[in-house]
């Protein structure tokens, strides 16, 4: 797997935005061990990018702050590649052509981080190589590949403001939730996912409700009501998370949560200034972390938004 410049020459590229689990709340346990999750969730302008460009034979490339990390590993580890041939064996199956392509990722986001990179990059690459392939599937199959990649990647399929259920892969599209400055912090030490399911101490609560609210200062209002169950959890193994809740409290956010699995914690601010002058002051304050300033989607096309 070779280092890539960038993103110049590919025919077409995709976004693969970072996922905002905005509340998380773990409701129960299925039989094989997955947790039952109810989750208000939103993506980001800021995230992963994948371009392809024919090729003679199936190549990868990487580039981005985060490359490295994904170098150490085989290339077949990763989750756009898996997304690659899982759709090949799925299109060759129904008779269509999957010729080989170079696929190249810009890695953006931290890896292991609980804003679904890993899952963004398998749904963008899903996007792309459909449209590139000119291809589709019955949409009910697309949605069960998906999910065979990872319970998030469905949500991340879809990219726009929603309510997951189930593991994930039960979605309501939310057309009413307004748009967020949002400034995501990671203090750069990852989190393994299913260490932090493991040390979940209760694992039937409260549901989410999510009520219809309407404007910023409402959705505001309803989300403060809500949690994330995994945030105790990972505090526990991860206890810089204190920390960077506290500078992101300090900087002036109206909300401030942890996404995911973790490591990473989001503040939602008033105003785009707001939020950069956030980020300008936690990165210098804390110049070893990772700090975005970004928008999240509105409940319009993310596509057309990104
Ligand atoms: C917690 C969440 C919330 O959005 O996000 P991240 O922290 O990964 O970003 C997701 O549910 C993560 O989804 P994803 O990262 O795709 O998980 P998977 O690869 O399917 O599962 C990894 C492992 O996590 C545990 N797992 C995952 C999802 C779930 N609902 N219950 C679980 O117990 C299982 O041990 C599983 O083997
Ligand atoms: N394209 C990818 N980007 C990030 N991680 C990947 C990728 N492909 C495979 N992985 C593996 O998936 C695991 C979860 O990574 P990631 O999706 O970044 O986590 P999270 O959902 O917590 O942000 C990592 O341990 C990493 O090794």
């Amino acid at each position: 797997m070779a280092r890539n410049q960038g993103m110049t020459g590919f025919v077409q590229t995709e976004p693969a935005p970072a996922k905002i689990n905005l509340a998380l709340h773990v409701v129960g346990q299925r039989p094989d061990g997955y947790h039952l999750l109810d989750m208000l969730v939103t993506f980001t302008r800021f995230g992963d990018r994948v371009g392809i460009a024919p090729a003679e034979a199936d190549r990868f490339t990487l580039s981005g702050r985060f490359a490295p990390q994904l170098q150490d590993g085989p290339a077949s580890g990763n989750l756009a590649l898996k997304a690659r041939d899982l759709l090949r064996v799925a299109l060759l199956r129904q008779g269509t052509a999957a010729p080989p392509v170079h696929l190249h990722l810009e890695k953006n986001l931290p890896v292991a981080s609980g804003i679904g990179g890993g899952s963004a990059d398998a749904a963008a690459t899903l996007r792309v190589l459909l449209r590139h392939w000119r291809a589709a599937l019955p949409a009910a199959e697309l949605a069960d590949l998906a999910l065979q990649l990872g319970a998030d990647v469905p949500m991340c399929l879809l990219a726009r403001p929603l309510v997951a259920a189930g593991i994930g892969e039960r979605l309501t599209v939310l057309e009413d939730l307004p748009s967020f400055p949002i400034v995501l912090v990671n203090p750069l030490v990852g989190v393994s996912t299913p260490d932090i399911f493991r040390r979940l101490s209760t694992k039937e609560n409260p549901p989410l409700a999510a009520s219809a609210a309407i404007g910023a200062a409402a959705w505001l209002s309803a989300m403060r009501s809500m949690r994330n169950d995994l945030e105790e959890p990972a505090r526990v193994i991860c206890p810089v998370i204190d920390a960077v809740r506290t500078e992101l409290d300090r900087s002036g956010a109206q909300l401030v949560r942890m996404s995911g699995s973790g490591a990473t914690c989001f503040g939602l601010y008033g105003t785009t200034e707001a939020a950069r002058r956030a980020a300008q002051a936690l990165e210098t304050a804390r110049p070893d972390w990772f700090v975005v300033a970004t928008e999240s989607y509105d409940g319009g096309d993310p596509h057309g938004a990104a």
